[in-house]
């Protein structure tokens, strides 16, 4: 059994050695990032047994981010590497607030070749919950909203719990795009984990209040609305709470505080916390994520929160 099981690309992330326009970054170090593999790092370090399903190019770069996600204690055993595709790029500009943005090379992402037929179905057997976000979805519309149907409806019927991150990318399709494809999983979510603004492309609403309402329409009971530094408001089991941000240390890279917080959030849902538990500790890795260079390097593992939180005391030496 396992706790979790997300489906994904995952791509290069190079990370300019200095903040500022992206023309003028001559270095970059290379990391490695996506949003569904970033939470299933964030799932592995806080404990939970974690699965991911991918595709890779069967090149060096596919070799570094299988390791690196085997290296985290993730299940890697549907994750493939394809010949004649190349590993998707991403290249980060962080500006002097820690904000960003960020540029794409994956036209031909290996995932592609991931389809109702080729998945592993049995990836989707006997998990507790089961993550998926519109990033994967805006790859191939069609194709992947198709395949996440049919690996929801082998989670569910196991018992599993759906939990969806809109995550919305514009740079990956338009707001309409996003809004005629994204809507056709709302039915089969358990657990909603969005932005205001990604909620308004959605559901056309951005009020925490009436993103909640419009959630249980489609029967969507557990939902997170993420306010990046305003905090976060979250509604489970009839309850409605809204918590501050957890100030960070500092704040250098923005990037990874939402897959971050998911994790965090689910983690607590998994281990039937109360809300306000549960919604302080995703903040409270959403803050520790936002102080870290890196769109998942401060995705923290269980004793770091618990220190964070003063439940545990750090050992210096
Ligand atoms: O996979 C993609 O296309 C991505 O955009 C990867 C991003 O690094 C994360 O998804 C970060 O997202 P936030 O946690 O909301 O900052």
């Amino acid at each position: 059994m396992k706790d979790v099981m997300t489906m994904g690309d995952a791509m290069i992330t190079f990370d300019p050695s200095h903040n500022g326009p992206m023309r003028y970054s001559t270095s970059f170090e290379r990391k490695a990032g996506g949003a569904e593999f970033n939470f299933a790092i964030g799932c592995a370090r806080l404990g939970l047994k974690t699965g991911w399903v991918s595709r890779l190019g069967n090149d060096e770069f596919g070799k570094y981010i299988r390791n690196f996600a085997r290296g985290e204690g993730i299940d890697v055993s549907s994750v493939k590497l394809m010949d004649n595709y190349s590993t998707s790029l991403n290249f980060k500009e962080i500006l002097e607030d820690g904000s960003g943005r960020t540029f794409y090379y994956r036209e031909k992402s290996p995932t592609e070749t991931l389809t109702e037929h080729t998945v592993d179905s049995q990836a989707f057997r006997n998990v507790r919950l089961f993550h998926v976000t519109g990033v994967f979805a805006a790859i191939s519309p069609e194709k992947n909203i198709n395949l996440m149907k049919r690996a929801i409806t082998i989670a569910k019927d196991q018992g599993a719990l759906i939990s969806f991150d809109p995550n919305i990318r514009l740079k990956l399709w338009s707001k309409e795009e996003a809004n005629y494809w994204l809507t056709q999983l709302l039915p089969y979510i358990d657990i909603m984990l969005t932005g205001t603004e990604e909620a308004d492309i959605l559901l056309g609403e951005n009020e925490p209040e009436k993103i909640i309402q419009a959630c249980k329409r489609f029967g969507i009971l557990s939902v997170a609305v993420k306010k990046g530094a305003e905090g976060a408001i979250a509604h489970h089991d009839g309850q409605t709470l809204s918590m501050p941000a957890v100030p960070p240390s500092k704040v250098v890279d923005t990037v990874g505080a939402g897959d971050g917080f998911d994790a965090g959030f689910v983690y607590g849902l998994l281990n039937k916390w109360s809300l306000k538990r549960t919604l302080h500790f995703a903040n409270t890795i959403g803050s520790m994520v936002v102080s870290v260079y890196g769109d998942n390097e401060g995705l923290p593992e269980l004793e770091d929160v618990q220190v964070k939180l003063g439940e545990k005391e750090y050992v210096e030496r």
